[in-house]
C-alpha cells in the first residue's frame, strides 16, 4: 500500500538514514564528552569519533582529513570560503567571479562583499544552464582573488564543467571555491581530480543530520588560508570556532561513508526511474526539460508545462505529493526562480515549471503515482484554460 503524501523534492533534504540514526544516538547520551575535553575520556571518546568522522567525510571526496572543517552547514560553508577568502587575501585584490545561478547562500554573500567594497563579477549562463569557460577566462584580472563556482546546479542538476574551471583558476594563480552541496553523495567528487582548493557540502542532502557540514580547505600547493568568521576558543584549527556537534559529525561521517559505498549502485537505480518519469512526462505536448541533459544530477528533472498555470498544478496534487516549483530555500516567495530566468525561460514558464528530485527511498511504486497524478493534473488544467490564453 502506497504511503502518501509521496517525498520526491530530496534536493530539499533527505531523510536520515536509519544507519546514519543509529551511529548517532550514543553520542547524545553514553558518549555526550566535548571533544576539545583533552583531560579526560569523556572528551578523548568524543574526539576519537569526530577524526573517525574526519576521515569518512575526506574520503568521499577526495580530500586529507585534516583538510575537513566542520561546520553548522553549506550556508555557514559558504559564508566562511568566500568572506573568509576577501578578508585574508585583501592585499592581493577584492575581484571575486561568480555566477548568476548560484545558490542564494553563495550570491547574497558575494552582495555582502559588494557593500564592504569588494568588486563582484556576476557570469551569465547559457539556455543549458552552464557557463562560458573563455566569458570565465576573461572576466579575470590582476586583483581576482577567487572564482566562486557550484558544482551542481540545486534547481535543474545542471553539473558545471568543473575540472575545466580548475585548470583555469590554477593557470592564472586565482582560488576556486566550489558550492558542492548538491553533488557529494550523488556523483564522484574529487577535490584533487578537479583542481578545488575550497569546497562547501552538507550532511542533510546526503541522508545525514540537519545541522551539520563541512568546508575543504586545501592544505598543499596552494595552501588555502582564511580569516576566521567566528571569534572564540580557536576550534578546527583555528577557522571555526565553537565547541563540536559531536552527534551530528558521527552522523555526517556515517553518511559519507554509506555513500562512497552505495553510490554506484544507487545512481543507476534513481537514475533510471528519473529517465522513465521524464520520458513519460515530455511524452505530453510542450512539456520541456529545463538544463543541459548530458552531464546532470542523476536524480533531479526540471520540468515546465507550457500552457499549464503553475499554481493549479502545484494545488493540483500537493497534498499527495511534495514536489518543489524552485530552490527550497526560496519558495515560499511567488518569485520566478532565478536560475530558470538566467536561463531566458519567460516568468510564465518558470511559474509552471517542477523539480522532481528522487532519492534512496524513493520506489518504482512511487514514480508511477507521481506519473498519474501529474498527468491527471496537467490534462485539467489545460482543458479549463480557454483557447488563446
Ligand atoms: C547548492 C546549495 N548550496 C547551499 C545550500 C544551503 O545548505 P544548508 O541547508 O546546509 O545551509 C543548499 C541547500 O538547499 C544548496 O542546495
Amino acid at each position: 500500500m502506497l504511503k502518501l503524501p509521496v517525498y520526491c523534492d530530496y534536493n530539499a533534504t533527505t531523510p536520515c538514514d536509519p544507519r546514519v540514526v543509529e551511529a548517532m544516538l550514543p553520542y547524545f547520551t553514553e558518549q555526550f564528552g566535548n571533544a576539545a575535553s583533552k583531560t579526560h575520556s569523556f572528551g578523548w571518546i568524543a574526539e576519537e569519533a569526530v577524526d573517525l568522522a574526519r576521515e569518512q567525510v575526506a574520503r568521499l571526496v577526495g580530500a586529507e582529513p585534516s583538510e575537513i572543517v566542520f561546520t553548522s552547514g553549506a550556508t555557514e560553508s559558504d559564508n566562511l570560503a568566500i568572506k573568509g577568502v576577501f578578508d585574508m587575501y585583501a592585499g592581493k585584490g577584492n575581484h571575486i567571479i561568480t555566477c548568476v545561478t548560484e545558490h542564494k547562500a553563495v550570491l547574497d554573500t558575494c552582495r555582502h562583499i559588494e557593500k564592504m567594497g569588494g568588486e563582484v563579477t556576476w557570469l551569465p549562463v547559457n539556455s543549458e544552464g552552464l557557463i562560458d569557460l573563455s566569458q570565465l577566462e576573461a572576466a579575470i584580472k590582476s586583483t581576482t582573488i577567487l572564482i566562486s563556482l557550484m558544482y551542481a546546479n540545486n534547481e535543474t542538476g545542471v553539473v558545471q564543467q568543473v575540472p575545466e574551471i580548475g585548470a583555469i583558476a590554477k593557470k592564472h594563480g586565482v582560488l576556486f571555491f566550489s558550492d558542492a552541496t548538491q553533488a557529494v553523495g550523488k556523483i564522484p567528487v574529487d577535490v584533487k581530480r578537479d583542481g578545488i582548493d575550497l569546497m562547501a557540502f552538507s550532511a542533510h542532502k546526503l541522508y545525514g543530520p540537519k545541522g551539520v557540514g563541512a568546508l575543504y580547505v586545501r592544505r598543499k600547493n596552494p595552501r588555502v588560508r582564511l580569516t576566521a568568521q567566528l571569534d572564540g576558543g580557536g576550534h578546527e584549527r583555528g577557522m571555526r570556532s565553537g565547541t563540536l556537534n559531536v552527534p551530528g559529525i558521527v552522523g555526517f561521517g556515517k553518511a559519507c561513508e554509506i555513500c562512497r559505498n552505495e553510490m554506484e549502485t544507487e545512481s543507476r537505480r534513481i537514475s533510471g526511474w528519473r529517465n522513465k518519469l521524464e520520458a513519460s512526462l515530455t511524452d505530453l505536448p510542450d512539456v520541456l526539460v529545463n538544463g543541459n541533459t548530458q552531464n546532470r544530477l542523476p536524480n533531479v528533472s526540471n520540468l515546465s508545462f507550457a500552457e499549464v498555470d503553475g499554481e493549479g498544478l502545484m494545488l493540483g496534487f500537493n497534498k499527495n505529493i511534495a514536489v518543489s516549483s524552485g530552490s527550497a530555500c526560496t519558495s515560499a516567495s511567488m518569485e520566478p526562480s532565478h536560475v530558470l530566468k538566467a536561463m531566458g525561460i519567460s516568468d510564465e514558464l518558470a511559474f509552471a515549471s517542477l523539480r522532481f528530485s528522487l532519492g534512496r527511498f524513493s520506489t518504482e511504486e512511487q514514480i508511477d503515482y507521481i506519473l498519474q497524478q501529474v498527468k491527471a493534473t496537467v490534462d485539467r488544467l489545460r482543458q479549463l484554460k480557454p483557447a488563446g490564453i
